[in-house]
């Protein structure tokens, strides 16, 4: 994914401010992740260093940065898709009990994985199984968590197809005959039916054309507030942390430059860099 920030504009088709207002923080809520000192090295490069940050359940945590600058590296060390070279990331079980990630067992990381968490990839492909149906895409992940009654799991997962606007009669087409926009609503679905707290997402709507991730958006907005999901979307594109996010994290060679309230950062950014990214992007 080498992309340069761009604003070819997902946003255009919608309004240009915040839709999600900035929930507003119980502070007597406990957080849901706690990123401490997380840095990840690649031999001698930097992919990001000494990342610390805080989720709280429904929050909306936007990464943004340059091509480069660390978002993917720490999003795959946030959700264990990699082993960080040092630092920390607790997150809250269902049972209320603080976990660290990394000294998780095999089975209680594979039951996160497969329940409490999502993982939307930019390319549907990566998160999707293209040659079974779209129905068993969903249904699989209900089967991995026990569930056993074929006709439960296929109105589950026709009900889901309708929830992310794709229509009834698709269920048993594969995915490689749907289009991008198609694939990657499936891809959604198939990460929402298990009922997760905590989904990361990476350029959810990259590689779509305009008016797909527009739509697209819209889409993941209403579902994300609607369920009270927590999210941490990677993108490079403002419009895209602009109308999902709550809050925003800019990145700089790795490290957190800038974070505060979406709305905060972009209309009044602090440090020089955020200045200049969001100038050279002009309006978002
Ligand atoms: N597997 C790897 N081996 C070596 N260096 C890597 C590897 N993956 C990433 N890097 C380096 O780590 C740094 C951060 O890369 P990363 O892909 O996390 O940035 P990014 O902000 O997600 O960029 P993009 O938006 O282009 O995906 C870059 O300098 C990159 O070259």
């Amino acid at each position: 994914m080498t992309r340069h920030m761009d604003m070819t504009h997902a946003g255009d088709h919608l309004p240009k401010t915040s839709l999600v207002a900035p929930r507003p923080m119980d502070l007597s809520e406990k957080p849901l992740l706690q990123v401490r000192s997380v840095s990840k090295y690649y031999g001698r490069r930097i992919g990001c260093e000494d990342v610390s940050f805080d989720l709280w359940p429904g929050e909306v945590l936007a990464i943004v940065g340059e091509s480069g600058s660390g978002k993917t590296t720490l999003l795959d060390c946030i959700s264990t898709r990699m082993t960080p070279t040092s630092g920390m990331v607790n997150y809250r079980m269902r049972d209320d009990t603080m976990r660290e990630v990394f000294r998780l067992s095999e089975a209680e990381k594979r039951f996160l994985m497969r329940t409490d968490w999502g993982f939307v990839h930019q390319n549907p492909a990566d998160g999707l199984r293209m040659t079974v149906s779209a129905g068993a895409n969903v249904g699989e992940r209900l089967m991995a968590i026990g569930e056993q009654h074929y006709g439960d799991i296929r109105q589950t997962a026709s009900d889901w197809l309708e929830q992310v606007e794709i229509a009834k009669d698709r269920i048993d087409d594969q995915p490689r005959a749907f289009s991008g926009g198609m694939r990657q609503r499936l891809q959604i679905a198939r990460n929402l039916v298990t009922g997760p707290r905590l989904v990361f997402m990476d350029e959810p709507t990259g590689g779509l054309d305009v008016s797909v991730q527009a739509r697209l958006l819209d889409l993941l907005r209403s579902l994300v507030a609607e369920l009270g999901l927590a999210a941490i979307v990677v993108t490079h594109d403002l419009a895209v942390a602009r109308l999902l996010s709550h809050r925003m994290v800019v990145m700089k060679e790795g490290r957190i430059i800038e974070t505060g309230l979406t709305d905060r950062v972009l209309d009044d950014p602090q440090a020089p860099y955020t200045q200049l990214l969001i100038s050279s992007i002009l309006q978002v």
